[in-house]
């Protein structure tokens, strides 16, 4: 079994990823850094000397290589179910279950407002109402994805720990 972690950016995915992976001893594997590491690029330097369209096809070709794996805890990057056909391909892996970490507006403003520069599609946001904005908008659009997951998990003032242990207790 496999679990594949689904939300927008700062939701938490990478964080209680690493958590979860910890507390049931699988690997963790967080899609970002995988492409980082086999592009050899970070993530802000793809967006940047390739583009959006070469990043979302190598997420895709590395999306369909993880989710061959089994006994991983997945932490997907925010816009992973949102292109082509990777919902399918995560609803259909085989022994995977998808969980999506769903935050609040205000609460997502709050966690990425300071890792902002680290995140392509938000960098150039200057005051809190612009990414409120953004971030409201892009939501709203990418629910419908992000909704089709297995569970939901909402993280609204819950830590890092209790969302972890909330999950542990409703899978194992
Ligand atoms: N429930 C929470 N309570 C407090 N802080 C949180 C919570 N969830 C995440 N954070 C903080 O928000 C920031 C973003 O979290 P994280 O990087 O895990 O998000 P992500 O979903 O992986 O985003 P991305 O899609 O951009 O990779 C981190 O600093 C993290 O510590
Ligand atoms: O929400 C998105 O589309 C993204 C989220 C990050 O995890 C990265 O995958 C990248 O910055 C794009
Ligand atoms: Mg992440």
């Amino acid at each position: 079994m496999s679990i594949v972690l689904i939300g927008y950016m700062g939701s938490g995915k990478s964080t209680i990823g690493r958590k979860l992976a910890k507390i049931v001893d699988f690997e963790f594997i967080d899609l970002d850094d995988y492409i980082q590491k086999k592009e050899n690029l970070s993530i802000p330097q793809i967006f940047e000397t390739k583009g959006e369209i070469y990043f979302r096809k190598k997420e895709h070709l590395y999306l369909k290589e993880v989710l061959q794996l089994s006994n991983i805890i997945l932490s997907l990057g925010g816009g992973t179910p949102c292109y082509g056909s990777n919902m399918d391909a995560i609803l259909n892996a085989e022994g995977a279950h998808s969980i999506y970490l769903k935050s609040s507006i205000p609460s997502l403003v709050k966690r990425l407002t300071p890792e902002k520069a680290q995140r392509p599609l938000i960098a150039h946001l200057k005051t809190e109402e612009e990414l409120t904005e953004f971030i409201g908008k892009h939501l709203f659009e990418r629910s419908f994805y992000y909704s089709q997951s297995n569970q939901t998990v909402v993280t609204d003032g819950k830590s890092i720990a209790v969302i972890a242990e909330e999950i542990v207790a409703s899978l194992f």
